[in-house]
């Protein structure tokens, strides 16, 4: 932790001023080194440090019991501890909660008494070695860290320092389960008086948190922190895990001036969910989307996330468990098999392939990637292994299994998804916005579940259909396009097997197409073509296309 911003020495990232004293009033520093013996404790060996203090593996002299000692200078200038002894006891008896069994202050030396647990998911992750965690592993620790905070909401308290450090697991047997620890920025939300959520104040404040994962609304705009931050931090630190070296802002290390520290909470801010989560499950953008939905006194709706987590890992054919198992069992061998064909972003392969048909397209000097970093990032690693793959037919790139009634549960999230693009497309009044929104479906298509056309899907194909066909929708804000949906124009007969020269035509076509119109019927084609295929399976060339609409409606006026 650090006493302000602009502090250096630190490195989880946390950092906090408020109610904290002026450095220039301490007292000395200790006069002498941490004994060996604290109170009844004796201190073994040290297991980790922070800003404030020092933890050690202690047993009591007496009774043998072994314990995590954390202790503290008792004048240091961010005295945690003295924070901690208070709210530790609001949160006793809940799961992942550790217990305090003793504290108190002996000479120069604050200490805490609390249950001894495992490594911190920082130093596993680290030690893992991988420049991502596991889908399974996220999931779990998604699942487990929504229920702490759940716990630790309905006692009263926000952590208000969610990072990798400050969630460790347990000691066997309870290694399953993820340890909330360090309290020493919690606070109590609840006024313990009057029964009352704090008072929001658009006062600008000290900045209480960690610079990686503290919320846009904390760390950016110094608002006054509530639920809500403690789950988008939650979030974000998801999100880190999934992101091949992680959010670009924690790269370069903690700030070492105020100026880098402005030059990191710009990057925050403006990083768009969409951006961030591109190649994970939807799961992950919705719920960084509706933690920063919600209002300041709202109340999270934490078992629903916890559910979609689980249904998350379920789909991908992971245990419901949301046991923490660590290492990772192999994601070649999954508990049991997947009710999808489905993996949790594209296929490095996968996406090399679609990537080279896309820079096959002649799009002219135009940057057709734009700045999608992480994307970059995995061509860059794949560069290797990507096979030129001109003259090869374009094959499905995954097919469903399941009827859309048995997946309807799980698939709850792409569905919502979908229709709200839907909706959106039909009210969208320039092509700008519906080459966004085309893009936006694209994501929702390629990381979510098999890449089929779904009931959705077609629904917002066919509301992008309407939109293009008819061009006085711009002219008029909100009018919404009369149109008659695809599905009733003159059907066409075509058998199945022409879908593939049908759908690699329009991929090729799309770039030169010289109107809304045009691009309409290309839509009204992929759409029929796709849903008469087996399985309605979306293709590289159908991606390709897609990819390709969205381009041209860029530069069409
Ligand atoms: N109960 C515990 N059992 C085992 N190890 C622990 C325990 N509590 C803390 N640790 C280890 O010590 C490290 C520091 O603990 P903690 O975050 O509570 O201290 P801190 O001084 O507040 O640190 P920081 O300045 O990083 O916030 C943890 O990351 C963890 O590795």
């Amino acid at each position: 932790m650090a006493i302000s911003d602009s502090e250096s020495d630190v490195s989880s990232g946390s950092t906090g001023s408020e109610g904290l004293s002026d450095s220039s009033q301490l007292d000395p520093p200790p006069s002498s080194e941490i004994p060996r013996c604290i109170a009844n404790w004796w201190l073994n060996d040290k297991l980790g440090a922070g800003y404030s203090g020092s933890i050690f593996r202690a047993t009591h002299l007496h009774t043998r019991q072994i314990v995590a000692l954390k202790v503290q200078y008792v004048n240091h200038e961010c005295p945690t501890n003295r924070y901690e002894r208070h709210l530790y006891p609001l949160l006793q008896g809940g799961k992942g909660m550790p217990r305090l069994w003793a504290s108190g202050v002996q000479g120069e030396w604050d200490y805490l008494a609390i249950d001894l647990l495992g490594a911190s998911l920082d130093s596993l992750y680290r030690k893992s070695g991988k420049d991502t965690m596991d889908l399974r592993s996220v999931c779990s620790i998604a699942m487990q860290l929504i229920s702490r905070l759940e716990l630790m909401h309905t006692r009263g308290v926000l952590h208000r320092d969610i990072q990798l450090g400050n969630c460790v697991v347990g000691l066997p047997p309870n290694e399953g389960t993820i340890y909330m620890i360090d309290f020493g920025f919690s606070k109590r939300y609840i006024d313990p008086y009057t029964n009352r959520h704090i008072p929001n104040s658009n006062a600008k404040r000290d900045f209480i948190g960690n610079y990686w994962f503290s919320s846009v609304n904390v760390h950016c705009r110094g608002r006054v922190p509530s639920r809500r931050d403690d789950l988008e931090a939650a979030a974000l630190m998801l999100i880190h895990l999934l992101t091949p070296r992680g959010l670009s802002w924690t790269r370069n290390g903690v700030p070492k001036t105020s100026e880098a520290h402005n030059r990191l909470k710009a990057e925050k801010k403006a990083a768009q969910p969409e951006d961030l989560c591109k190649g994970m499950p939807v799961e992950f953008e919705d719920f960084l989307k509706y933690c920063r939905r919600l209002k300041f006194k709202d109340r999270p709706d934490y078992s629903q996330w916890i559910e979609h987590f689980r249904a998350l890992a379920v789909e991908e054919g992971f245990p419901a468990s949301e046991d923490f198992i660590w290492p990772p069992p192999s994601i070649d061998k999954p508990v049991h098999p997947p009710r999808h064909a489905r993996t949790a972003a594209v296929k490095k392969d996968d996406l090399a392939d679609i990537l080279n048909d896309l820079a096959k397209l002649n799009m002219g000097a135009r940057q057709i990637l734009g700045d999608r970093t992480n994307v970059e990032d995995v061509v860059k690693h794949t560069k290797a292994d990507a096979k030129l793959n001109s003259g090869q037919r374009s094959e499905p790139i995954t097919i469903s299994s399941g009827s859309e009634s048995d997946t309807r549960v799980n698939l709850m999230p792409k569905a919502y998804q979908l229709n709200q693009l839907a909706e959106q497309v039909s009210k969208a009044t320039d092509n700008p916005a519906i080459s966004q929104l085309v893009r936006q479906f694209i994501g929702v298509l390629k990381i979510n579940s098999s890449r089929t056309l779904t009931r959705e899907a077609f629904h917002f194909l066919d509301k992008l259909y309407k939109q293009l066909d008819d061009p006085s929708v711009f002219i008029k804000a909100k009018k919404t396009s009369q149109t008659r949906s695809f599905s009733e124009q003159v059907p066409e007969r075509e058998p199945s097997h022409v879908k593939l020269g049908v759908v690699a035509r329009l991929r090729q076509e799309v770039q030169f197409a010289p109107n809304n119109k045009a691009l309409a019927s290309m839509v009204a084609d992929f759409a029929k073509i796709t849903n008469k295929s087996t399985g309605r399976t979306v293709t590289k060339d159908g991606f390709a296309f897609l990819e390709g609409l969205s381009e041209r409606l860029k530069f069409l006026p």
